[in-house]
């Protein structure tokens, strides 16, 4: 994608600005013992790198904020320093918080001005394609103020009614596959809508996605094609399945 903002035949108005944000401050309990998430190897290098370079690899993104686990800022800083990254993005880092969606928002609040274009995307989503980036910003830059890829559901879901630990569970609704849709990240957004949206919380009833927020606000959210390659490593069979994929791409392209 080409961020030139003049053309042959005259100035144009200059192109909108892109910062990714990604919050990187998890624990990462759903691992097991270890350290933070982010932090954890992929093929010998930091997941949190992995996911850097894969905002850093769209031409269209000027800036990435890391926000990095509360007491590892200066971990965050020192390996965003030892990694080859590109020379025209620049790197934030700014401490996490609680939540993701507090961790997110300390993100936003360390962006500078003349940012009009903001992309989520979890640390732990290490392996999302350019494409797929490119994708969500041009939907931005053509007017949509939220942009969420995603994927159609692939297993029957089922609606519950929690029960405690170990007793089973009562089903209450079988949502129709064919309308539900798994989301990923990059999720992107029109820099104001995404602040006003946080900025509308109320305390104790929060989304699990910055788009959840946006749909509370009555502002249109859009889809747009996810990729497989952008799951969440979530769990210790994820790190096996980002290795495979990481190693099908060295195979594949010499990458
Ligand atoms: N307080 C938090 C919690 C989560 N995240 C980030 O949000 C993304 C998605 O969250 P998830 O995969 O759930 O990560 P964790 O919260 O680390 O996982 P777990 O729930 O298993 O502890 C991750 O990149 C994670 O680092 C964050 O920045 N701040
Ligand atoms: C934002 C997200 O990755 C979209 O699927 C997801 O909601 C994050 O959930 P988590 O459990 O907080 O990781």
């Amino acid at each position: 994608m080409s961020d030139a903002s003049t053309a042959a035949d005259g100035p144009q108005a200059p192109r909108p600005r892109t910062a990714a944000v990604i919050p990187a401050a998890g624990r990462g309990v759903r691992l097991g013992p270890g350290a933070p998430k982010a932090l954890r190897a992929l093929n010998g290098t930091p997941m949190l790198i992995h996911a850097v370079r894969a905002m850093a690899a769209s031409r269209a993104v000027s800036l990435v904020v890391v926000v990095a686990p509360p007491d590892g800022a200066a971990e965050v800083k020192t390996l965003l320093a030892d990694h080859a990254l590109p020379e025209r993005t620049d790197f934030l880092v700014v401490p996490g918080g609680a939540t993701r969606q507090e961790s997110v928002k300390l993100g936003l609040d360390a962006l500078p001005a003349g940012i009009d274009i903001v992309l989520v995307h979890d640390a732990a989503r290490p392996l999302v394609p350019v494409d797929t980036v490119d994708g969500v910003i041009e939907a931005v830059r053509d007017g949509a103020p939220a942009v969420v890829p995603a994927l159609p559901v692939a297993d029957t879901v089922k609606e519950v009614e929690p029960a405690a630990p170990g007793e089973p569970e009562p089903v209450v609704a079988t949502p129709e596959r064919a309308r539900l849709r798994a989301v990923q990240t990059p999720q992107g957004f029109d820099r104001a809508t995404l602040l006003r949206a946080h900025e509308a919380v109320v305390v104790g009833e929060g989304a699990t996605d910055c788009a959840g927020l946006v749909e509370r606000l009555g502002e249109p959210v859009v889809l747009v094609p996810g990729h497989e390659e952008a799951f969440k490593v979530t769990r210790p069979l994820d790190l096996v399945l980002a290795e495979a994929v990481l190693a099908r791409r060295r195979a594949n392209d010499g990458f």
